[in-house]
């Protein structure tokens, strides 16, 4: 049998383009092909997280000098007041140590920083069918505020927008019915299935 591909996968589209739903189904299907790397970041562990298995605990500092010196991180980004990041390291410990292939669920500015990196990733944009359909989605999930429904939505013009730049990914799934997009998705990720 032919070795299992394991070149990264990045997987975005704007919030409620149905990310989640479909890496559960993918990961759950297939649990010994896929992993997610373990980011690092500057906030601190909550309740029973532990290092090196939730997320990479560091202070600023080492990862302020990690971005200083190059090379280390694919991609890193601010949110509220912590730093989080993903390494070369952790996408290839995917690899090495699970034989997996591993899968970045990312927004768009780090598919950005990524596609700058030397990363040798697979792209994969998941679209939904309009703003009205996600706008409904977002308010049917009822996870987001009002205002967080608002800030998504604005969110999910620009990823729109960039996503029609050419060449930025290898496939583009719209999200309509979800039994399609699922078979569709599953097809990128799992190239030898029939
Ligand atoms: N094809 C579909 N048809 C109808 N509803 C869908 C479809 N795909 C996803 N949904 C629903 O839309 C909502 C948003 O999906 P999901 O949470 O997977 O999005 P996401 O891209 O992971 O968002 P975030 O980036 O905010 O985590 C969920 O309630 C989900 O059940």
């Amino acid at each position: 049998m032919a070795p299992i591909p394991t070149q990264p996968i990045v997987v975005s589209g704007p919030s409620g383009s149905g990310k989640s739903t479909l890496l559960k189904r993918l990961l759950d299907k297939y649990p010994d092909r896929f992993g997610f790397s373990i980011s690092h970041t500057t906030r601190a562990p909550r309740g029973s997280e532990q290092n090196g298995v939730e997320y990479h605990f560091v202070p600023r500092s080492d990862f302020e000098a990690k971005i200083a010196q190059g090379g280390f991180f694919i991609e890193h980004a601010q949110f509220g007041s912590n730093l989080y990041g993903t390494s070369f390291g952790a996408v290839e410990d995917v690899a090495k140590e699970g034989g997996k292939t591993c899968i970045l669920d990312i927004e768009m500015e780090g598919v950005k920083q990524v596609k700058k990196s030397h990363l040798d990733a697979r792209f994969l944009f998941l679209q939904p069918p309009s703003l009205e359909v996600l706008e409904k989605r977002l308010r049917g999930r009822g996870t987001d505020s009002e205002d967080a429904v608002k800030q998504r939505l604005q969110q999910a013009e620009k990823e729109l927008e960039f996503a029609k730049t050419g060449g930025v990914h290898d496939q583009v799934i719209v999200n309509d019915d979800l039994e399609k997009a699922w078979a569709e998705f599953e097809k990128f990720c799992v190239p030898e299935q029939k």
